[in-house]
C-alpha cells in the first residue's frame, strides 16, 4: 500500500532523513520507534506532504505522491492525526466530528459508530474543544480521522502522556480499526503498547532505518529496545 524508497528530508542545509526504505502492506499496523530526534515525526510529515525539502519516492497504492498536495493525498486515502491533535478549540465535540470531509464513504465511521466506540465523546458532545482532557482530545482526534474513512492512518504518538486506562481504550480502537482492514503507520515510543497493536516495527536511528522487526522479534528484544530508547 505504502512504498518508500531512498527518502531524504532536509531542514535547510541539515539532513534529517538519510535514505529511508520502508513499506507498509494493506491492513498492516506498523510502528516507527526510535530515540528523540531519530526522524519519526519528520517521516510522518513527509508522507502526509507537510514537509518541503524532500528527495526520493513515496508511492501510495502505486501512485507517486511526492509532488502531490496534502489535501490531494487525503483524497487518495491518507489520514493524519498530528501530535498536537489539531482540535478546533472554538467548536464543540460534535462540530469537530462533523467537520471533516468524508474521502472514503465505504470505510467512514458514522457519528453513531464513533459514539458507540468512544462513549466519553457522546457524553461530552456539546463540550467545547478547549475543555477536553488530554485523553478526550486524543480520542476526538482519532475519531475525526475515522470519520473521513481514510484507508491509511498516520498517527503520531497516540498514547503519549495518557493515563493507562485511556491508553487501553486507544489500543482497543486501533485493534478494531485493524480488524476492519484499515492500514496504520504510527510513531510509538511506548514499546509495550506498540507490541500489543502492531504487526511490524521499524527502528529509526539518526534518520535511517536501523532495523525492521516483526512483532515476535520485537517482543523478544523488548528489554534491549527499552534500554536503547533510554526508557
Ligand atoms: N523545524 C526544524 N528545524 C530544523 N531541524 C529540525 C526541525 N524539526 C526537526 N529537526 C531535526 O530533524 C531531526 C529529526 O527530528 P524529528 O522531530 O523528526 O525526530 P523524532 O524522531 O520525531 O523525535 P521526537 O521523538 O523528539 O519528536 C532532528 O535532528 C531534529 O533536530
Amino acid at each position: 500500500m505504502l512504498e518508500i524508497r531512498n527518502l531524504q528530508a532536509f531542514y535547510g542545509e541539515a539532513q534529517a532523513l538519510h535514505g529511508i526504505d520502508l513499506s507498509v502492506g494493506e491492513g498492516e499496523v506498523v510502528t516507527l520507534v526510535g530515540r528523540n530526534g531519530a526522524g519519526k515525526t519528520t517521516l510522518l510529515r513527509t508522507i502526509i506532504g507537510l514537509h518541503r525539502g524532500v528527495k526520493g519516492s513515496i508511492t501510495l497504492n502505486g501512485t507517486e505522491i511526492t509532488g502531490v498536495a496534502t489535501h490531494k493525498r487525503a483524497r487518495l486515502g491518507l489520514g493524519w492525526v498530528q501530535d498536537d491533535r489539531g482540535i478546533y478549540a472554538s467548536l464543540n465535540v460534535e462540530e469537530n466530528l462533523t467537520l471533516p470531509m468524508v474521502t472514503h464513504p465505504d470505510s467512514a465511521w458514522s457519528l453513531q459508530e464513533v459514539y458507540d466506540a468512544f462513549p466519553v465523546l457522546a457524553d461530552r458532545r456539546r463540550a467545547p474543544g478547549t475543555t477536553l482532557s488530554g485523553g478526550e482530545q486524543q480520542m476526538l482526534a482519532l475519531a475525526r480521522v475515522l470519520r473521513t474513512g481514510a484507508r491509511l492512518l498516520l498517527l503520531d504518538e497516540p498514547s503519549e502522556g495518557l493515563a493507562p486506562v485511556i491508553v487501553q481504550q486507544i489500543r482497543d480502537i486501533l485493534l478494531r480499526v485493524k480488524e476492519a482492514g484499515t492500514t496504520v503507520l504510527l510513531v510509538e515510543q511506548n514499546v509495550k503498547f506498540a507490541s500489543t497493536v502492531a504487526d511490524r516495527h521499524y527502528v529509526l536511528a539518526e534518520g535511517s532505518v536501523a532495523t525492521n522487526l516483526d512483532n515476535t522479534e520485537f517482543k523478544e528484544r523488548q528489554d534491549e529496545l527499552l534500554t536503547y530508547l533510554g526508557m
